[in-house]
C-alpha cells in the first residue's frame, strides 16, 4: 500500500507552479469529440489519473487521445461509438459528460448511472431534465441513462433549480449542436464553465453569457478542432495558499491569479494572512497567528465546496471557534473522523461543523476520503507533531499533480512510500526517523 508520510513543523517558503484546471480539462476533453473535422490540441493539461481516465473513455469510443507532457490532442474524426461502461464512470463521475457531445452529435449516448460517491448522492436528473427539453427520449433502466433523439436536438429554455456545475456544462455542448436557440437561466458561473464556452467558441459555436447566470447558445451545423490553453486550476491554488498561511510561509504561486479565489482569498484575509498579486502570479505570506472564522459553502462565486476541508485544517489552527456550513453536497465531512483521529476538537450539528481551535494535532495514520479530504489531511500534517501517514492516495492522485514533490520544493518534510519499502525510502529527517522508528511503523 502507498502512503504519504509528512512530518510536521516545517515552514513553507518557495515558489510552485499551478497547474491547469482538473474540473476545466474533464469538460474541454468531452466537447474536444463534438468535433467532427480537425483535431483539438489542449496545452496546460494536467497529468491526473482522472485525465488518463477520460483518455480510456474517449479510447473506448474509437476517439483517438494523445498525452505528450501537458500537451494533448484529440481527433475525434472517426465514427464514435455511443456507449461508456461503467468501468470509467466508477473510476470518475465525469465521464457522464459525454452524454451532451454524443447526444448532440449522434441522437444516441448511453452512459452507465454514476452512484453516490463519499461526498453525497450526486444525482444527474438536471443533465437529464435539460436533454428532455432540447428533445430527448430519456430511459434509465438496468444501471444506464440512454437519450436518443430523432434528428437534431431543438433549441429550449432551460432553468436549472440549482446552478449544477456538470448540467451546466452538459447543456451547454449539447446546445452547440442543436437547431436554434437555448437559454440555460440559472447556470452554474464557475470559471470552469467559461473556460469551456471559450473552447466550445474557438471550435465554432456560438456562446455568450458564460459566467452569468443566463447563458445563451445559437446552435451551429458542425464543430471543428481547435487549440485550447486550460485555465489555471483555483482549487489546487487554494491548497497551497493554505499550505502557507498553516505553516506562518511565504509562497509564490505560479500561474493562478486572484479574481477566480475571491471568496476564498477574503476568507483567509480575515484571518490574518497576506495576499499580493504580481505579474505572474499570487505571493501568500501566512500571519504568527490565525483568526477564527466563519464560512458557508456556495455556488460560485460563493466560498467553494472543494476548499471546505483544506480550511476545516486551516480553521484547526486559529484562535478561536470556526464554523463551517456546507450546502453544496449533502455528506461533505467524511474527513472530519480522520481530523479527529489527529486529535482534532470538532463538532457536527446538522450540515454545519464546529471547529475548535488552536488544536495540538498530533500525527496519526489517516485516509483520504476524497481527493480535497487527502489534501487536507496533508495540510494538518504539516503541522502536527510526529508523523502523518495518509493513505487511500488514489483519490488524492485524481486531482494532485506530483503533491509530494511540489510540498517538498517549498521545505516540507514529506515522501510517498511504498509500504514494504517504507524504511528504505525514508529520507526525511533521517536521524529523526532512526530513533522514533519503533513509534513511526508500529
Ligand atoms: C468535474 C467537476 O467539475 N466537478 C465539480 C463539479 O461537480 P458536479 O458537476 O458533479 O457538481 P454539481 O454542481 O452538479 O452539483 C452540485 C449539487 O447539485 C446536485 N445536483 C447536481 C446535478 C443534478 O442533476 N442534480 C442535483 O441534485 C448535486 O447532488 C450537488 O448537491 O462541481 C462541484 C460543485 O462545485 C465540485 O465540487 C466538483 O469538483
Ligand atoms: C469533488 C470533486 O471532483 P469530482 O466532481 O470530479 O468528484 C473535486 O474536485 O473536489
Amino acid at each position: 500500500m502507498e502512503k504519504i508520510i509528512v512530518r510536521g513543523g516545517k515552514q513553507l517558503n518557495g515558489t510552485v507552479k499551478i497547474e491547469g484546471a482538473k474540473n476545466a480539462v474533464l469538460p474541454v476533453i468531452a466537447a474536444s469529440i463534438i468535433a467532427s473535422e480537425g483535431k483539438s490540441r489542449l496545452y496546460e493539461v494536467p497529468k491526473l489519473a482522472d485525465v488518463y481516465t477520460m483518455r480510456e473513455v474517449l479510447q473506448h469510443i474509437n476517439a483517438d487521445m494523445e498525452i505528450h507532457e501537458n500537451v494533448v490532442e484529440v481527433d475525434a474524426s472517426r465514427p464514435l461509438l455511443t456507449e461508456a461502461p461503467f468501468e470509467y464512470v466508477r473510476k470518475m463521475r465525469a465521464s457522464v459528460l459525454v452524454l451532451g457531445p454524443l447526444l448532440a452529435r449522434y441522437g444516441h449516448a448511453k452512459v452507465a448511472l454514476p452512484g453516490g460517491c463519499a461526498i453525497g448522492s450526486r444525482p444527474i436528473d438536471l443533465h437529464l431534465k435539460g436533454f428532455e427539453a432540447m428533445g430527448a427520449d430519456v430511459n434509465v433502466g438496468n444501471g444506464f441513462v440512454e437519450l436518443s433523439s430523432k434528428g437534431r436536438l431543438h433549441g429550449a429554455k432551460i432553468y436549472l433549480d440549482m446552478p449544477s456545475v456538470g448540467a451546466t456544462e452538459n447543456i451547454m455542448m449539447a446546445a452547440a449542436l442543436a437547431d436554434g436557440k437555448t437559454v440555460i437561466e440559472n447556470a452554474a458561473k464557475e470559471p470552469e464553465i467559461v473556460d469551456l464556452a471559450n473552447f466550445l467558441n474557438k471550435m465554432g459555436a456560438k456562446v455568450v453569457g458564460a459566467g452569468t447566470e443566463k447563458i445563451k447558445i445559437e446552435g451551429v451545423e458542425k464543430l471543428y478542432g481547435a487549440e485550447h490553453t486550460i485555465v489555471s486550476d483555483r482549487v489546487e491554488a487554494g491548497t497551497y495558499m493554505i499550505a502557507a498561511a498553516i505553516t506562518g510561509g511565504d509562497v509564490f504561486l505560479e500561474n493562478t491569479e486572484l479574481e477566480h479565489s475571491s471568496a476564498l482569498v477574503s476568507k483567509m484575509e480575515e484571518m490574518g494572512v497576506q495576499f499580493f498579486q504580481e505579474p505572474n502570479g499570487i505571493r501568500v505570506i501566512g500571519p504568527e497567528k490565525l483568526k477564527a472564522t466563519d464560512v458557508k459553502t456556495l455556488p460560485h462565486p460563493g466560498f467553494p465546496t472543494d476548499m471546505q476541508s483544506q480550511m476545516m485544517a486551516l480553521m484547526l489552527q486559529a484562535e478561536g471557534t470556526s464554523v463551517i456550513t456546507e450546502t453544496v453536497f449533502e455528506n461533505r465531512f467524511m474527513h472530519v473522523e480522520e481530523f479527529r483521529r489527529m486529535n482534532a476538537k470538532l463538532k457536527i450539528e446538522g450540515r454545519s461543523c464546529i471547529v475548535e481551535g488552536s488544536s495540538k494535532l498530533q500525527g496519526a495514520e489517516v485516509a483520504a476520503t476524497d481527493l480535497r479530504a487527502g489534501a487536507a489531511l496533508i495540510l494538518a500534517g504539516l503541522v502536527a507533531d510526529g508523523y502523518t501517514r495518509v493513505t487511500e492516495l488514489k483519490h488524492i492522485d485524481r486531482g494532485y499533480v506530483d503533491i509530494t514533490e511540489k510540498f517538498k520544493q517549498l521545505g516540507a518534510d514529506i515522501e510517498r512510500v511504498k509500504e514494504p519499502e517504507t524504511i528504505i525510502a525514508m529520507n526525511i529527517s533521517q536521524k529523526v526517523a532512526e530513533t522514533e522508528q519503533s513509534s513511526i511503523y508500529s
